[in-house]
């Protein structure tokens, strides 16, 4: 008899693990990060003392935050053998292979000899991957080799100033700490699962990193940012938005940026950044993509009762900050390498192997047929 295969079923709502990190689609607590509600973490907190409090399991106070940020700062740096390795990446890669491949090889570089160096092998790629990806844009857009050091007060800061090689405009780097909180952490999504998986395996921290990223760029996860950027580039207005998402809904596309696991209603993240978006629509003057991204999301409640997500108005907001659309999904790296690293950190203090069962659905015993005979 076949039986009808789990896996399809996406393991949607089984228990998988504990953890103290997140909340996600809990009534009353939407979504929070170690008990503090996302609205006055993006509100009020920079993204450094929320990675802090992802690591350590409190915010910082004031001298605390202080010295985390100078540890942070001075590990931006990259080795000459990385920035070797991220030259020879051709411009024709996607960015997120190069994070993956960054990363992996920051990990051959500075390996992490035992658990006990956990904690600055977090700083390092916290510190390290925008100057990883900023490296080698800068290099493969133009044989450029930009200096990956800055006086950058922050990750976002730091971020935007490698990319347009310019001081930032106080209002955009408000935007990537907003934006950096809201991506940090997300329970048991895939990418931080596939984290746990490995790390469960006593695997060293660079490894777990590294498949977290290789998961997070599917367009399911976080490359719905880039694919939700491409979408909505392809409407001249909201009236065209809305025919042509008609026409793929006819056509039963996936509309990137819409609808969740886990969520039912709303993504608590989305008032947020896509309030973000109309700001910088309304600073620059240029307000086409968000009013266009605005039609898609009653569009799309009113057709289908779907609801954007955390990616889909981080696309306006993030082609207002003159990010390229490629470099979308590798700052979700930047940000989620943070929970990513406190999941692994939380697996290792009370592990076992993550080794679930499952349903056979393939033919009962058979008899082997020799080569000869087949
Ligand atoms: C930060 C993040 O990773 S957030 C997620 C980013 N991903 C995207 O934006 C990609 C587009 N969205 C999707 O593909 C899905 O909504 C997912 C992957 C996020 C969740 O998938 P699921 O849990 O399987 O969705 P769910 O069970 O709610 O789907 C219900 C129905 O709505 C449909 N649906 C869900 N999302 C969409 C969408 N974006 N466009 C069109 N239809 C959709 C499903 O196909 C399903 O239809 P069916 O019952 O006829 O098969
Ligand atoms: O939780 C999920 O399945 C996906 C998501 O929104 C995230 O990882 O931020």
């Amino acid at each position: 008899m076949v039986k009808k295969a789990l896996g399809g079923a996406g393991l949607r709502g089984q228990v998988a693990g504990a953890t103290r990190l997140c909340t996600v689609g809990q009534d009353g607590s939407g979504l929070t990060y170690v008990g503090y509600d996302i609205q006055s973490l993006a509100d009020q907190a920079q993204f450094e003392e929320v990675a802090y409090l992802l690591q350590h399991g409190e915010l910082p106070t004031a001298s605390e935050l202080d010295s985390y940020k100078t540890r942070l700062a001075k590990k931006r740096e990259l080795p000459q053998a990385l920035k070797d390795v991220l030259e020879r990446i051709p411009a024709s890669a996607h960015p997120m292979d190069v994070m993956r491949t960054g990363c992996s090889m920051l990990g051959v570089l500075e390996p992490e000899a035992d658990f006990s160096e956990q904690d600055d092998k977090i700083e390092r790629m916290l510190a390290a991957f925008p100057s990883i990806i900023c490296y080698w844009h800068h290099y493969a857009a133009n044989g450029k080799r930009i200096d990956t050091d800055s006086d950058a007060d922050s990750i976002g800061e730091h971020f935007l100033t490698l990319l347009h090689q310019s001081e930032p405009d106080p209002t955009h780097i408000k935007v990537m700490h907003a934006s950096l909180i809201l991506y940090a952490e997300h329970e048991f999504n895939a990418s931080t699962f596939n984290a746990r998986v490995a790390a469960s395996t006593l695997t060293d921290i660079f490894s777990a990193v590294t498949g977290a990223i290789g998961t997070l760029r599917g367009p399911l996860h976080g490359g719905a940012n880039e694919a939700a950027m491409e979408m909505i580039q392809g409407f001249n207005d909201p009236d065209d938005a809305e025919q042509k998402l008609l026409k793929m809904l006819e056509n039963k596309e996936k509309i990137m940026g819409f609808g969740h696991a886990v969520y039912r209603t709303k993504d608590p993240r989305n008032a947020i950044i896509k309030d973000w978006s109309r700001k910088l629509a309304e600073e620059s003057g240029d307000s086409k993509l968000y009013d266009i991204s605005v039609r898609c999301e009653e569009v799309m409640w009113r057709e289908k009762e779907l609801f954007c997500n955390a990616d889909f108005f981080h696309a306006s907001a993030y082609h207002a900050l003159g990010i390229p659309t490629a470099l979308f999904t590798p700052i979700f790296v930047m940000s989620r390498v943070s929970g990513w690293t406190a999941h692994i950190k939380e697996q290792r203090e009370n592990n076992r192997i993550i080794r679930p069962s499952a349903d056979y659905t393939g033919p009962e015993l058979r008899k082997f047929v020799p080569l000869s005979e087949r």
